[in-house]
């Protein structure tokens, strides 16, 4: 057993993380497929697996437990009947299947071993998969392509810092804004409610209504939550994010931030992440114009305030006189090639330590400069989901103040 979870910090040293070693659901991507399955190529899987097993060494080597999704939802169908019902009926559609072939799919599903069906449940099913259904028995079956997805695969689990967030005691299970991730939180939210580990642990954000990802939402200090909306996060989703955290006391103060609504910049954490409790490394074409509303809990009323310029903002919720921002000071091109590969993506293992992608050598050199240590990982192969070393990691324990 690791430590009690519970994160209230970007950067306080990291103790128990969750991650996703990428299995057999990358290999469904393909070049008709990987534009709406949100991959930008088609990753070589076994160097992606080495490329993440080397992450995850690194992690272990600092003495940083690590789980990964796959063993815990396996763990979870083992021991829970209710985890295994759920898992199949959210990934069981009978819109697509009918019901004949959605119903004897279910029935077979619930039946298989556990580590089968994680497997299911991550990297999907194809038609000419389909343990039920002889060809000749099923209309479906039959006007149906041997390749088209029975069950469309997950291969953004890998990102598991967007469908679920820590905040102080709590869990929270995100709404993800994009058909092709939706399902992922159906995994999450089981590994929550029925593994043996996490009994007892409360939900934040429970109501989960409008959009909110996890790679939008960075937790500045103590009580004082940032939230990015553009692609991903809605307006709607920040709103009831801050009013439930407020109802649940784990914030007082959320600054929401306009980002632009790009696939480049699809999450707050692409353009900007802590690398110690009083900085950041932020995507320098942004720099001036990030701005944020402050929200505020005032007894039973919420005060929304500005928008002002995203520093001035946090550093006054943080109450701390400045909020670094360390300069990559590289020239356009640069900054926008090192920010499309995720130079700004960082994983803090510490205050003034983090894990980044070795490729963004500017963006890593700036940042040793003003003192921070950079723990360097590949991520050929890892990268072409546009997600760095923040976005594949989902903090469980962190030392709490
Ligand atoms: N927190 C993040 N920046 N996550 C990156 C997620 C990348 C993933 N391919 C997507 O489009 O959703």
């Amino acid at each position: 057993m690791g430590d009690a979870p519970g994160v209230d910090s970007e950067v306080r040293a990291l103790r128990t993380v969750l991650l996703h070693r990428p299995g057999d659901e990358l290999k469904r991507l393909t070049p008709r497929n990987n534009a709406q399955l949100l991959f930008d190529g088609l990753p070589w899987v076994d160097r992606a697996q080495e490329e993440h097993d080397r992450f995850a060494e690194v992690l272990r080597g600092r003495g940083i437990e690590v789980l990964l999704l796959t063993d815990l939802l396996t763990e979870t169908l083992a021991v829970s009947g209710a985890a295994r019902v759920q898992g199949v009926a959210a990934a069981v559609n009978s819109r697509r299947l009918g019901h004949v072939l959605a119903d004897a799919l279910a029935a077979y599903l619930r039946a298989i071993p556990a580590a089968d069906l994680a497997r299911v449940l991550t990297a999907g099913m194809t038609f000419d998969e389909l343990p039920v259904a002889p060809d000749n028995a099923s209309l479906v079956r039959i006007m149906h392509h041997d390749a088209d997805f029975v069950i469309d695969p997950l291969p953004n689990l890998l990102f598991t810092r967007d469908s679920s967030f820590w905040i102080g005691p709590r869990v929270a299970i995100t709404s993800l804004a994009m058909p092709a991730r939706s399902r992922e939180t159906s995994l999450t939210d089981l590994i929550y409610a029925f593994h043996p580990r996490f009994l007892g642990v409360r939900r934040a954000y429970e109501s989960h209504t409008a959009p909110v990802e996890g790679g939008d939402v960075l937790l500045l200090a103590p009580g004082v939550v940032a939230v990015g909306v553009g692609e991903r996060t809605t307006p709607a989703g920040a709103e009831a994010l801050a009013r439930s955290l407020f109802d649940d006391g784990l914030a007082h103060t959320v600054l929401v931030v306009p980002i632009a609504q790009s696939r480049a910049t699809m999450h707050l954490d692409t353009v900007c992440t802590m690398v110690d409790v009083d900085a950041v490394v932020m995507y320098a074409a942004i720099q001036d114009t990030l701005s944020a509303f402050t929200l505020e809990c005032t007894g039973d009323e919420v005060r929304i305030d500005g928008p002002a310029p995203f520093v001035v903002a946090a550093a006054a919720a943080m109450q701390i006189d400045v909020l670094r921002v360390i300069d990559t000071g590289l020239d356009r091109v640069t900054a926008e090639r090192e920010q499309w590969d995720d130079g700004n993506n960082t994983l803090a293992l510490a205050p003034g330590v983090v894990v980044a992608y070795e490729r963004n050598v500017e963006t890593n050199g700036r940042l040793e400069a003003a003192g921070i240590e950079v723990v360097r990982i590949a991520g050929s192969e890892l990268g072409s989901g546009r997600g760095g070393p923040r976005c594949m990691s989902c903090p469980i324990a962190r030392e709490r103040i």
